[in-house]
């Protein structure tokens, strides 16, 4: 197997007088309180809070420019890169750091249920709950059987070790720094939880094409007879709330990897958003919640100990992690045969995408490389209002390799397997962000479960004329006129101004895309209807 210049440090960590190895879940709960790391919430849950950083800090996200990687990775903005001898000093830097602890956590756990490409992975914490965060968050104990003799990917996670930008090469005193040849992941400078569990999933989108498995950020559930979902989105979309729906069985809430064999879900747990959390809206993941959870950043009342999901004063990125098997259906196994249906989520803060359209094969192409979305507020550092975005593959943050190696992926399986794929409004409607709603959320599982049961197959569509998308003209439970996204808006001129907006940034934005098929590229909005229309 690899042995790198780097191994023998690592080996000296963890055999370090100073080490808890593989602690269980109780211990990790005590041991956080005891150390002051958090406290427990009248729902069993452990309850932290990380400071300044509550959200993932992308700009501080590197990766080590080196023989591994120098050519698979699709430099730019999204994969930085930082020289080996960076990587290095901050690595001897960071072994020194753990070695004068008191204390050190270390969870040995896995990414991806196939054991096929399974991923042995090994975190090291300086924090006690961030070790159970692994613990809940990543594959659990891979048992003797699954010893592939695989080095795992190893983590360390040391807040409390902060760079300095000038001696150190980084940008800021946060780094989160891959290194596909040492197979280690540095983060400092931040306690956001979530870094851990995103940094895991860049290095399967990095590691799963080569074994032609497609990565999707995407949660999956399947129901009784054997039809499976994934539902697309960037972070705060739904892909956690609309994946755990009492008729369904779950699969996972955000990562997953598509082999021949069908799909699996990468990680062991789930990662919720609680802003606004309520038990009647969202059951299931209220009543996941408990002993063993971790709340990160969610107001909790002194004298109670009850969370307020309503409260964002310490931001709106408010998370609850907790193992899969928390929600009553997950299936055991994590996996599931190739999916029948896709949904692409999208929170269109402009208010003028229809709350569901069906997709032809190239307009799914069309709106997978154009991953249109918005940033909601606090998931990355400064977002503080949902801000339109194209996320390539809904995505982008976490795809190392170019977008069309995914994209490629993704055509052909849906073609083979004859997926059909939805495109649903998380967002806004009858007005952008500001002046109109978001769509209620009832209405949303209505539509996918219509979607899902197909119900509107054989329902009759209009072709809404700006985006060229087929709207249903009838859904079980939905208002006819919510469907219809210009008579949810009073202003017809303003629609039709927004609406025109919005299909020249899909131009635009498609502009990079030079190496699509005619088919695909006249399959996007067409900013010269949108005049006609709007006229
Ligand atoms: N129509 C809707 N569909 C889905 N989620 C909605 C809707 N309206 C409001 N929400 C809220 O948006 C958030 C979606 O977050 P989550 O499911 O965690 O997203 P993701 O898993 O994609 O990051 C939840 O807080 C949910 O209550
Ligand atoms: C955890 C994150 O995303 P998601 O909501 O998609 O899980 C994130 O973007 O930090
Ligand atoms: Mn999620």
């Amino acid at each position: 197997m690899m042995s790198s210049r780097f191994s023998n440090p690592l080996t000296r960590v963890l055999e370090g007088e100073n080490v808890q190895m593989d602690l269980p879940v109780s211990r990790l709960v005590e041991t956080s309180l005891s150390r002051g790391e958090g406290a427990l919430s009248s729902n069993g849950a452990l309850s932290v809070e990380t400071g300044e950083y509550t959200g993932r800090s992308p700009k501080d996200k590197f990766i080590v420019h080196d023989s591994a990687s120098a050519e698979k990775v699709d430099w730019g903005n999204v994969n930085r890169p930082i020289s080996r001898e960076v990587f290095s000093s901050l690595f001897d830097q960071m072994i020194e750091h753990l070695e004068n602890k008191e204390e050190l956590f270390v969870t040995n756990g896995a990414a991806g249920a196939d054991a096929s490409y399974q991923l042995p992975i090994r975190v090291i914490n300086e924090f006690a709950w961030h070790n159970l965060f692994a613990r809940q968050l990543f594959l659990r104990s891979t048992g003797p059987d699954r010893d592939t003799g695989m080095e795992p990917f190893t983590i360390i996670s040391a807040p409390q070790f902060k760079a300095d930008p000038e001696q150190d090469g980084t940008d800021s005193e946060t780094f989160i720094i891959l290194s596909f040849e040492e197979r280690v992941i540095l983060i400092g400078g931040t306690e956001y939880a979530g870094e851990m569990k995103k940094s895991i999933f860049s290095v399967m989108n990095y590691l799963l094409p080569e074994q032609d498995v497609l990565p999707m950020h995407c949660s999956a559930n399947v129901g009784e007879e054997g039809d499976t979902a994934l539902f697309f989105g960037l972070s705060g979309t739904g892909k956690t709330t609309l994946s755990a729906d009492p008729h369904r069985y779950l699969i996972g809430d955000d990562e997953h990897g598509w082999s021949d064999n069908g799909i699996f879900n990468i990680e062991g747990g789930c990662y919720a958003k609680c802003v606004n959390l309520s038990k009647k809206k969202e059951p299931q993941i209220w009543n996941a919640i408990r002993f063993g959870a971790v709340l990160e950043n969610v107001h909790v009342d002194r004298t109670t100990g009850d969370p307020d999901y309503t409260h964002t004063d310490l931001t709106e990125n408010t998370r609850a992690a907790y193992p899969i098997d928390n929600i009553p259906n997950a299936l055991e196994t994590s996996a599931a045969g190739h999916p029948s249906t896709i949904i692409f989520l999208t929170a269109d803060a402009f208010g003028v995408l229809p709350p569901i359209s069906r997709l032809t094969k190239e307009q799914a192409m069309y709106h997978f490389l154009s991953g249109y979305t918005s940033k909601l507020a606090g998931t990355e550092r400064g977002i503080t209002e949902p801000e339109a975005t194209f996320s390539t593959c809904f995505g982008s943050p976490f795809l190392p390799l170019d977008a069309s190696v995914y994209a490629q992926m993704l055509g052909a399986k849906m073609e083979h397997h004859g997926t059909q794929v939805f495109l649903v409004n998380t967002g806004w409607s009858g007005g952008p962000y500001g002046t109109g709603e978001r769509i209620n959320l009832s209405y949303t599982r209505a539509m996918i479960q219509a979607a899902l049961e197909g119900d509107l197959q054989s329902s009759e569509m209009t072709t809404e004329p700006v985006f060229g998308l087929h709207i249903p003209l009838q859904c079980p439970g939905v208002p006819d006129e919510l469907l219809q996204p210009a008579s949810t808006w009073e202003d017809k001129q303003a629609y039709a101004e927004k609406a025109k907006e919005l299909a020249h940034r899909f131009e635009n934005n498609f502009l990079k895309f030079t190496n699509v098929s005619q088919a695909v590229q006249d399959a996007g909005p067409s900013s010269r209807t949108a005049e006609t229309a709007g006229r």
